[in-house]
């Protein structure tokens, strides 16, 4: 017998951010001839891990892609805290900068939460500030956090409902768990999170119609962890040897799942979408 073909179950993040790239370039077109806007990027980048200049240059290709002008900030290893603060404070009254994305993780004699919050919140394209993160908690969502806010796009276009339904967060970062949470109980969900601490994460991964994992750990969820019929969203980028691994152990579990993003080409080009949105809704609140 031959083997079954499973491809119209992946969710292809690759088209579907394609598809929202061209709603927001759209937009950027409009912005500029109707206000004369352009939406502008700064992008700080301290040191240079590989791997964050990677995730950097990503973003600035889509700037590009989308009309949004981008500009890198890449500042040496040895910068101070008030050096880092400093050039924050400048883009914060750039008026023609409506994004700053701090790029994490910062060099371990930083301080990446004083650094947050010294960002301007209507500037936050990241939604990492506590200001965006407490309007968030209380369904206000604006500028958000853009990878769960990914989850809920793809929720969205393929129609899968939310309400009502079981969904398992695994992972409480504040960049994917918590902010995931907030947003799925924001649409009526029955919310569980576990995470690297919890007892017996079986008892409960099984019982997920929506089941959302982002906690780096290669390939922790296996097939029979997860309910027939379940929408998977794997948040986990795993490097080894060039390759990299999502949390999902994918081609098995996919033949569980009703849908399912494999890693690369799921959730990673849907975040670099909605940050796009979030820099042209932060020009758009520009002007208001
Ligand atoms: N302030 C801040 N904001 C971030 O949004 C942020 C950050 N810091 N630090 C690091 C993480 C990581 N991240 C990724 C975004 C897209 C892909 C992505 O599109 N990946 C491609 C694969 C790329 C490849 O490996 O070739 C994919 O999944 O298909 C990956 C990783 C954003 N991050």
């Amino acid at each position: 017998m031959p083997e079954e073909n499973y491809d119209s179950r992946k969710i292809d993040g690759r088209s579907l951010s394609k598809k929202l790239e061209e709603q927001i370039g759209k937009g950027v077109d409009q912005i500029q001839t109707e206000n004369g806007i352009t939406p502008g990027l700064a992008t700080i980048l301290v040191g240079a891990d590989p791997a964050s200049r990677m995730y950097v240059r990503l973003k600035h290709k889509a700037c590009e892609r989308v009309g949004i002008h981008a500009e890198d900030h890449n500042m040496p290893g040895h910068t101070t805290q008030e050096q880092l603060i400093q050039r924050i404070w400048e883009l914060n009254t750039r008026e023609d900068i409506h994004g700053i994305l701090l790029q994490l993780p910062l060099p371990g004699h930083l301080d990446e939460k004083s650094a947050m919050f010294a960002i301007d919140p209507a500037k936050d394209a990241d939604g990492f500030h506590p200001y965006n993160m407490g309007k968030l908690l209380i369904g206000e969502e604006g500028l958000v956090p853009c990878t769960p806010k990914g989850v809920i796009r793809a929720l969205e276009e393929y129609n899968i409902p939310i309400q009502g339904k079981h969904a398992v967060v695994v992972g409480h970062s504040n960049v994917v768990g918590k902010p995931m949470a907030a947003m799925l109980i924001n649409r009526n969900a029955t919310v569980s999170v576990c995470h690297v601490f919890t007892d017996d994460l079986k008892k409960y991964t099984p019982d997920a119609d929506i089941l959302v994992v982002g906690t780096g750990v290669k390939h922790l969820i296996k097939a029979d962890m997860v309910k027939e019929g379940a929408v998977i969203f794997d948040v986990g980028i795993t490097e080894e040897n060039g390759k990299v691994y999502g949390d999902v152990d994918f081609d098995n579990v996919v033949k569980k799942a009703l849908l399912i993003t494999p890693v690369p080409g799921g959730v990673g080009p849907m975040t670099i979408a909605i940050l796009m949105e979030h820099v042209l809704m932060a020009a758009r609140n520009s002007i208001l």
